[in-house]
């Protein structure tokens, strides 16, 4: 299993700053694996407090400029960026694939789906209009105008390390903003790569910064972020309890925050539904990047009245899903990100079985001439769930379909919504009436009505209750990268 590159420059294993790839201050790397294989194939920067405080430098001084530049001009770098990514898809799809893991497939498709985002916000540049307000007083003008925030740390997952980290640099730079990025420790190259293509797109220096850094140093390099009162925001995706953390201690200097967080999303598949469609959209939802997505379904409920015949054709069709690793083009579903994470899959099934749940498929570590490494897991669907398992509570991660029974609508939404979380839920239903009332009580950010994929550059991404706050891609996405300033002029007579 080797990584071969039409263009082997992208992998880059230093830090960029202020226009500079350089080697971290104490010139030290740390090793990159592969999820197959567990093999170490690259290194990247170890950075400390203080090579995170040089990105702070770059952007703060790049900001005056880069506010001032027309529209225009950040729109046209953002186009030629995007252009940059989709003429270097299959390169960043290999990278992506080789540290992440996902089939080259599906990171074929976040490489499309992550430029999307580039592509939206060069337009959304263009309209970040103000408003002329009508005056109520004689001889007084009040105007209002849309600013960006500043300098913008943001700080992204290893579960789609190019589009998550894609969907916060479009916007703020869209918006004026300079950025310093942290991307996962598990999958820097993907995030490096694309900013070696936004240099060639001609980013004015310091405008982008990106610094790497081990797990044990991440604390040091965003803590230096969050005590500098020059960072004015910070755009997080990751897991709820860090989000909490970053929330804390951004709190001294009253940071804008977005937080994209961790979910548990509810999938409800009413006696009325078309269960074919149910079974296709929870398939597409759930073992997307093997079930390592925030939004995939977490718990499967499903009407008594069609249980049984929802379970069979579940089964059939997760058996048929193909485990293997990432560059054989029939993969399917592809190693899980490390150990750390195929333990807590592995927890959750044991846990589940020891509560009264039934196997019907899967439920296992695999390793065979396919799936060669420690990491994969076998899809899995367990019946007779319930809420004394950990797989009702927590977010599990992993390719695991627990069905859960309900009787009436009342005792599922209830169901649905017993969680601090509220990112994604999900229902099946034919009925017009139960759909705009099951829409309006299931607390969560997104909801997917007869819908397994949800994504979309168009629409606002994001959750409510511990799932976080703020709204990436969309009309409103820039909202979270902008200030609004009032400007009154008086003795206009
Ligand atoms: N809402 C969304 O859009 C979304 C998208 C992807 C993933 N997620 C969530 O992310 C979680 C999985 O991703 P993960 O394991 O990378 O999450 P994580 O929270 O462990 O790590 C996310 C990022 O935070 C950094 N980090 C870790 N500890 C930190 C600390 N103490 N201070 C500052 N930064 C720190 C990591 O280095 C990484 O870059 C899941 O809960 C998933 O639901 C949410
Ligand atoms: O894991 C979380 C991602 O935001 C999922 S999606 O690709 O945006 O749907």
């Amino acid at each position: 299993m080797t990584l071969t590159l039409n263009r082997p420059e992208l992998i880059r294993n230093g830090n960029f700053i202020n226009g500079q790839w350089q080697n971290g201050l104490q010139n030290e790397q740390y090793p990159i694996s592969n999820p197959a294989t567990d093999l170490l194939f690259a290194q990247a920067t170890n950075s400390t407090a203080d090579d995170a405080k040089l990105a702070a430098d770059a952007a703060y001084s790049a900001f005056e400029n880069w506010r001032h530049q027309p529209a225009k001009t950040r729109s046209q770098c953002l186009l030629r960026w995007h252009q940059l990514i989709l003429d270097n898809t299959e390169d960043l799809a290999r990278i992506l694939s080789f540290e992440q893991g996902k089939p080259l497939i599906e990171a074929r498709g976040e490489v499309t789906y992550g430029a999307s985002y580039i592509d939206w916000f060069a337009s959304e540049a263009l309209r970040t209009y103000g408003d002329i307000i009508p005056n109520v007083v004689q001889g007084k003008k009040l105007m209002v105008v849309k600013e960006p925030v500043g300098v913008v740390a943001a700080i992204t997952p290893w579960n789609f390390p190019l589009a998550m980290i894609a969907r916060k640099i479009a916007p703020a730079l869209a918006a004026g903003c300079t950025v310093i990025a942290k991307p996962a420790e598990d999958t820097p190259l993907t995030a490096l790569a694309l900013v070696v293509l936004a240099e060639e797109a001609g980013l004015p220096a310091g405008v982008l910064n990106i610094v790497t850094s081990s797990r044990d140093r991440v604390s040091d390099v965003v803590g230096a972020w969050l005590t500098d009162s020059r960072v004015r925001k910070i755009t997080f995706t990751g897991s709820t309890a860090v989000g909490k953390i970053l929330a804390r201690e951004s709190a001294a200097t009253l940071k804008h925050l977005s937080l994209e967080l961790g979910g548990n999303a509810p999938f409800i598949v009413f006696e009325d539904a078309d269960l074919d469609a149910a079974v296709e959209g929870l398939v597409v939802a759930k073992f997307r990047n093997g079930g390592q997505t925030c939004v995939c379904p977490n718990r499967i409920f499903v009407h008594d009245r069609v249980y049984d015949a929802f379970a069979e054709k579940l089964v059939a069709r997760v058996s048929s899903l193909k485990v293997g690793p990432w560059d054989q083009e029939d993969s399917q579903i592809g190693p899980m990100i490390n150990d750390r994470a195929i333990d807590k899959i592995q927890r959750h099934v044991q846990d589940a079985l020891q509560h009264g749940a039934t196997l019907l498929t899967g439920g296992t570590r695999i390793q065979n001439a396919m799936a060669t490494g420690p990491n994969y897991f076998a899809p899995t669907v367990l019946t007779n769930a319930n809420q004394n398992m950990q797989l009702a509570h927590d977010e599990t991660f992993g390719p695991i379909a627990p069905l859960f029974r309900f009787n009436t609508e009342e005792e599922v939404i209830n169901a649905a919504n017993d969680t601090p979380f509220g990112l994604a839920g999900y229902f099946y239903s034919n009925d017009i009436k139960r759909v705009w009332r099951v829409s309006d009580k299931m607390q969560t950010g997104i909801v997917g009505i007869n819908e397994g994929a949800i994504a979309s550059e168009t629409a606002p991404f994001g959750g409510v209750k511990e799932s976080g706050y703020g709204r990436e891609g969309s009309r409103y996405g820039l909202d979270d990268y902008m200030d609004t300033k009032y400007l009154c002029q008086g003795n206009l007579d």
